[in-house]
């Protein structure tokens, strides 16, 4: 039986010493290269933090296993079972990053039985570290969060993200939610630039709902049980069970705000997480 105190606290601190490579790297140039396409970025110190955080980790837990953004990228296979999981995003906001644009993050969720148990988000350029572990609440800096007591969602501020895809149906799908959320009037639309840093600020209370198609469980896992433990809920976009593979969420601050979005969404279903690669 892993120790989840134990867990935790080495996520925490391998996320601090992520985090300070990610703020020395920013001084420096930063070589940018492309993923999947020309707006999906990754660079050396994504890389080089990923590498970070694995080595220590199995250096401490030698038997857990590992889902990294940039291990998938390099062909690693992207499978959530039930044993001992650690869900790594080493830069949330690479392009934010590239840019200075001054919301970064880490991302780390340990998972077991396919549940995430613990999570942390390290917002580096702001030094935030949000903590949660399941049924223990979650924290920011060792401060309590809790999500806002909002019901009217015309009182409310959402935040969501464009992503990086430009295939036009996913654009104009895209732009209709968007339409509709702000027409209902919502007070404002937001984001940050990165999902896991998106999700805190609905953890925190100050964005009552996010939501997203297009993330990956590297971006969410961590956040999510951020978000519910302070008191948040977590729904697919079409209000039914939210899967972390799906590459969909709805993180709001309560029930009626996440059901009032899935009015507005117009949802489409990118390839799962753990879809088979493509046969060329
Ligand atoms: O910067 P990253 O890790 O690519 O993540 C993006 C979404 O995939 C922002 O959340
Ligand atoms: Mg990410
Ligand atoms: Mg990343």
């Amino acid at each position: 039986m892993a120790n989840l105190q134990s867990i935790m606290d080495h996520a925490v601190a391998v996320a601090r010493k992520a985090g300070e490579v990610v703020r020395e790297a920013l001084s420096d140039d930063r070589k940018v290269m492309m993923k999947s396409s020309a707006v999906d970025l990754v660079t050396q110190t994504d890389q080089k933090v990923e590498q970070l955080i694995i080595q220590s980790v199995k250096e401490k837990f030698p038997s857990h296993r590992f889902i990294g953004e940039e291990s998938v990228a390099a062909g690693e296979a992207c499978v959530l079972t039930d044993d001992p999981t650690w869900i790594i995003d080493p830069i949330d906001g690479t392009t934010n990053f590239v840019h200075a644009f001054p919301f970064v993050a880490i991302s780390i969720g340990f998972a077991m039985n396919k549940q995430v148990e613990v999570g942390v988000v390290y917002s580096c350029l702001e030094d935030k570290m949000f903590t949660a572990r399941r049924g223990k609440g979650a924290f920011c800096n060792g401060e309590p969060l809790a999500v806002s007591d909002q019901t009217d969602i015309q009182q409310s501020i959402i935040s969501t993200e464009f992503g990086a895809n430009r295939d036009p149906e996913a654009v104009d799908k895209i732009f209709c939610s968007l339409r509709n959320i702000l027409s209902l009037p919502v007070h404002g639309v937001r984001g940050a630039g990165t999902a896991a840093i998106n999700m805190c600020l609905v953890a925190s209370g100050c964005v009552e709902g996010y939501y997203e198609i297009g993330v990956h469980v590297w971006d969410i896992a961590a956040g999510s049980l951020v978000v519910s433990e302070a008191g948040g809920v977590l729904m697919d976009v079409d209000g039914g069970e939210l899967d972390l593979m799906s590459r969909r969420i709805i993180a709001a601050n309560n029930r009626s705000i996440a059901e009032r979005l899935v009015k507005e969404i117009t949802p489409f279903r990118p390839p799962r997480d753990d879809s088979p690669p493509q046969k060329l």
